[in-house]
C-alpha cells in the first residue's frame, strides 16, 4: 500500500521533508497543542449537534409541555434526550472552555518565554487574533439554547456592541440578525456565524500559524544550545512527535468525556424558554472580567457629541469597548517594544525568572484580571464587603503591589546574578564524564 501511495504521491520525498523534521520537546509545549485538541473535539461534537439542532425560533408544540416552545429550545431538549446527547453536549461545552483556558496559558508561556520575540512577532499576532476569535465563536454559541439563561447572559453581550457611538446599533443588528432577543433571525445568523463563518476563519489561522511555527522552527529548551550548537535538537515529527501527540490527542478526549459525563452544561428545562423572567445569571469567567469592569464604572460617566444625531459614550462602552481594546492593542504590540539582543533571531526559551520586569508585568496584569473578576461579584450574597470603590483600590493597588513584591523576590533569590541565564552543566548519563 505504501508503495502504491509513494507512486502517485511522492511520499517519500514528503517523508524526507516533513515528516522528518525535527521537534524539540518541553511539556510547555504541549499547551498549544491542548488548544489544538479542543478545537479538533469543539468541531467533532459539534457535527453531532448540527445534525439535532434546529436553528429556528418558531413555535413547536413539544411533549409533556403545555405551552408551544421556541424550535431551537425544543432540539436542545430533543438532543438531551438522546443516548449520550447530553454527554456529547457538554463535552462541546467543556471543550470550549478548555479550549479559552489553554489558549491563555499558552500564550503565558509564550510571552514568559520570550518566544514572541523575533522573527516569531507574527504568530504572536496571529495567536492574539485566534485567543479573541475563538471568544467570540463561544459567545455567538451561547444564545444558541434560547432558553432563559442562554439569552440573559448574551443580552449583556447585545448591550456592550449596541454601546458603539454612531454604529453600535447597526453592528449589534448586523450581528443579531435584527433586535435581540425577538427577531426571528437571531437563531439563524447566530447559528450560521457559530457553526461555520467564525469556525471557518479560525481554521484558516490556525492553518497560518503552525505553517509558520514549522517555517520558523521552535523555540528550544536552552541547553540544546550546548548539546547541539546551531542545530535544532528534538524528535522527528513522525513517528516520535506524532506518537506523543496522539497518546495526549487520547488522554484528552478521555479527561474532557469523564469532565463532560461527570458535569452536564446546564439543562435549559431548569431555566425555561424565553419569558420575561430574567434569571440572575453572570457570563462565563473568561467574560467575568469586562462584566466586573461594567460593574464599577459609574453611570454617569456618560456624554454626547452631538454630531451626526449624536454619539453616546456611554459606562458599557468605556467597560466593554474601549478597556478591552486598549489591553488588546497592547498585547498586540508587545513583540515591538522588546528585542533580542543584537536584533538576532530568537532561538531559546529564557527562564522567566531571570527576566523579572516582563514577568512581574505578567503577574500584575494577571492580577489586574483577577481583581475586574472579582469586581463581578460585587452585591452577591457574602461579599457585601466588597463596595465599588474598595473595588477599585484593589483594581489599581493590587497589580502595583504585585509587579514590586515579585520583582522584589526575585531580586532577592538571583542577587546580583538576576540578569543572567543561569549556566548549564551537562551531566551525561552512564557514567561518562560530561563533555561540555
Ligand atoms: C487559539 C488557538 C491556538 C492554537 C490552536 C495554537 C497552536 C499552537 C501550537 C500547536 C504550537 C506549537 C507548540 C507550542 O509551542 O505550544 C504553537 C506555537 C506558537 N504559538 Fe500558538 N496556538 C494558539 C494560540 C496562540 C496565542 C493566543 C498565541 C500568543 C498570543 C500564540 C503564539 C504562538 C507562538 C509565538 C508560537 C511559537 C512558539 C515557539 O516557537 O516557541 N498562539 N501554537
Amino acid at each position: 500500500m505504501y508503495q502504491w501511495l509513494d507512486e502517485r504521491l511522492d511520499l517519500g520525498r514528503l517523508n524526507a521533508k516533513l515528516f522528518r523534521k525535527v521537534f524539540p520537546v518541553h511539556h510547555t509545549f504541549f499547551l498549544g497543542e491542548i488548544t489544538l485538541f479542543s478545537f479538533i473535539v469543539l468541531v467533532l461534537t459539534g457535527v453531532f449537534l448540527t445534525l439535532n439542532y434546529e436553528p429556528s425560533t418558531q413555535l413547536v408544540k413539544v411533549e409533556g409541555l403545555t405551552d408551544p416552545v421556541q424550535a431551537a429550545y425544543a432540539s436542545i431538549l430533543y438532543i438531551d434526550s438522546l443516548p449520550f446527547g447530553a454527554v456529547i453536549r457538554s463535552v462541546h461545552h467543556w471543550s470550549a472552555h478548555i479550549m479559552i483556558a489553554a489558549a491563555f496559558l499558552h500564550l503565558l508561556r509564550i510571552l514568559l518565554s520570550g518566544a514572541y520575540k523575533k522573527p516569531r512577532e507574527l504568530n504572536w499576532i496571529i495567536g492574539i487574533l485566534m485567543l479573541v476569535v475563538t471568544i467570540v465563536v463561544a459567545f455567538l454559541g451561547y444564545a444558541l439554547p434560547y432558553d432563559n439563561y442562554a439569552i440573559t447572559a448574551t443580552r449583556i453581550g447585545h448591550g456592550i456592541a449596541e454601546s458603539v457611538p454612531w454604529v453600535g446599533v447597526a453592528v449589534a443588528q448586523i450581528m443579531f440578525g435584527g433586535d435581540f432577543p425577538g427577531s426571528s433571525h437571531n437563531i439563524p445568523r447566530l447559528y450560521s456565524l457559530h457553526v461555520l463563518w467564525m469556525p471557518l476563519v479560525l481554521m484558516g489561522l490556525i492553518g497560518l500559524h503552525l505553517l509558520i511555527m514549522i517555517k520558523q522552527k521552535h523555540t528550544q529548551p536552552k541547553y540544546a544550545e550546548k548539546v547541539a550548537p546551531g542545530k535544532i535538537l528534538g524528535v522527528p515529527a513522525l513517528p516520535q512527535q506524532g506518537l506523543m501527540s496522539g497518546v495526549l490527542f487520547l488522554v484528552f478526549v478521555a479527561v474532557v468525556f469523564l469532565i463532560g459525563g461527570g458535569f452536564l452544561a446546564h439543562p435549559v428545562e431548569a431555566y425555561g424558554p424565553l419569558s420575561a423572567n430574567t434569571p440572575n445569571v453572570k457570563p462565563d469567567w473568561y467574560f467575568l472580567w469586562i462584566y466586573g469592569l461594567l460593574k464599577i464604572i459609574p453611570s454617569s460617566f456618560e456624554f454626547t457629541i452631538p454630531l451626526f444625531n449624536g454619539g453616546k459614550f456611554g459606562p458599557e462602552f468605556w467597560g466593554g469597548v474601549v478597556i478591552p481594546s486598549i489591553l488588546l492593542v497592547g498585547a498586540i504590540l508587545i513583540p515591538f517594544f522588546s528585542f533580542t539582543e543584537g536584533n538576532v533571531k530568537q532561538r531559546y526559551l529564557e527562564l522567566p525568572s531571570r527576566h523579572p520586569r516582563r514577568t512581574s508585568l505578567t503577574i500584575a496584569g494577571l492580577m489586574f484580571l483577577i481583581m475586574c473578576t472579582m469586581a463581578g461579584y460585587i452585591g452577591d450574597p457574602g461579599m457585601e464587603w466588597l463596595t465599588i470603590s474598595r473595588a477599585w483600590l484593589l483594581i489599581i493597588v493590587v497589580p502595583i503591589v504585585t509587579y514590586f513584591v515579585s520583582f522584589w523576590i526575585m531580586r532577592a533569590i538571583w542577587g546580583e546574578t538576576w540578569q543572567k541565564e543561569p549556566e548549564i552543566e551537562l551531566i551525561v548519563g552512564g557514567g561518562q564524564a560530561p563533555r561540555a
